[in-house]
């Protein structure tokens, strides 16, 4: 027997190993990450304002001295995954760490940058979140509609109305993705070009269309998201709450707008909600148009980490909601199936694409 064959044959089996190990383990990340968070690591480095070596680290968090190593391992772990790198100090052998772009956004201290996603990464840790993926195996078995509801005995959205403290730390979290989108929304001048009246529908609080007012203040807006949201919003001139549900009705405007709200609904309900739209713009002729910003799943054009990122999405959105993510060729059914005749994808946003559907 040729001894490379038995070589190659081991390969495979360990090669298969440690893909097992790697993906069996890989909440021991986000946990990892919940910790420094928890910690406030982030702040401490970033107000350290040169790098920090491990021993002021220790110091600044108040640990014991002996669990240097451990925050080492902990450290050496987020380092691996871009959270922080390491730095020679000046005129000395030893190394301080530092923040990257990705803890940058992972700051308590918000007061120099809006760009801030703890809110977001708080709620993906809540074990409101959490707990249902320990439920997935007995929903495939069982008739909920979602695996949050065979987790917690409701659907989400009925969950955050009756948990005012859940519902805010959801809207936080949201609002914290939407901060975001102010870095791209000057790019889209055409897009909004015409635009005179706008509905930001499931807007939540209505952080997208205070930042499209910035940009385009000339526009009439309004938030319309479910009551328990938009009670007691406080509205100015051009921007208005309106509580309702969009299955029923959707108010009247130039232009319907959806961010990360699609996905979290089945091509069923997408269908209505579209066929809703479309009633919403019967009235603005031309510029009528839907403008949807949302993940599009793109295996070929995406680097491998990109479509990880939106499939753990897409699950996710199965586990809370009944939602899914979607390729250009689903989205584009579900458009000609609801009556509208073109569309425009432009995919700038990062995970999300901005999609222009028109009647
Ligand atoms: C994932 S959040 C997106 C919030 C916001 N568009 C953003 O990007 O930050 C989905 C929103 O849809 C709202 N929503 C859920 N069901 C709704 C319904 N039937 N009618 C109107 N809004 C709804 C939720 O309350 C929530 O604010
Ligand atoms: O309720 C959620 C939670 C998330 C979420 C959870 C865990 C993560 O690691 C990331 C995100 O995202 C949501 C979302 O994008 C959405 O449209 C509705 C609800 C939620």
């Amino acid at each position: 027997m040729d001894p490379n064959q038995n070589q190659g044959e081991a390969n495979v089996v360990f090669e298969a190993q440690a893909l097992v190990y790697r993906c069996v383990n890989n909440y021991a990340t986000s946990m990892s990450l919940g910790c420094a968070l928890e910690l406030g690591i982030p702040d401490i480095v970033h107000n350290y304002g040169k790098p920090i070596t491990i021993q002021e680290l220790v110091s600044k968090l108040n640990l014991p001295i002996d669990k240097t190593g451990h925050l080492q391992q902990l450290m050496r772990l987020l380092i691996h995954f871009n959270f922080f790198s390491v730095t020679k100090l000046h005129d000395q052998d030893d190394e301080g760490y530092v923040l990257t772009a990705a803890s940058k956004l992972l700051l308590n201290d918000t007061s120099k940058n809006s760009q801030n996603l703890l809110p977001f990464v708080s709620l993906a840790l809540d074990p409101v979140i959490m707990t249902p993926w320990r439920f997935l195996g007995k929903w495939f078995k069982g008739n909920e509609s979602t695996v949050f509801e065979t987790a917690h005995g409701i659907p989400f959205w009925e969950f955050a109305n009756r948990n005012p403290v859940f519902n805010g730390r959801f809207n936080d979290a949201m609002a914290s993705d939407s901060h975001l989108m102010s870095l791209v929304i000057k790019d889209c001048q055409e897009i909004f070009e015409g635009v005179e009246s706008l509905v930001d529908v499931g807007g939540g609080t209505g952080l997208n269309t205070k930042i499209l007012l910035e940009a385009f203040p000339h526009m009439t807006c309004t938030v319309f998201d479910l009551p328990h949201v938009v009670a007691d919003m406080s509205e100015t001139m051009n921007l208005k709450y309106v509580g309702g549900d969009m299955f029923s009705t959707i108010p009247s405007a130039d232009a319907i707008f959806f961010k990360n709200v699609l996905h979290n609904w089945s091509d069923d309900d997408v269908l209505k909600i579209l066929k809703r739209s479309r009633e919403a713009i019967r009235f603005a002729g031309d510029k009528g148009k839907v403008i949807i910003i949302d993940m599009v799943l793109d295996e070929k054009q995406d680097r491998r980490e990109i479509t990880e990122t939106k499939m753990v999405f897409d699950v996710l959105m199965m586990v809370l909601v009944t939602g899914k993510e979607r390729t250009k060729v689903e989205w584009e059914k579900l458009f000609v199936e609801a009556g509208f005749s073109r569309y425009n994808v432009t995919p700038n946003f990062g995970l999300r694409s901005l999609m222009e559907v028109f009647p």
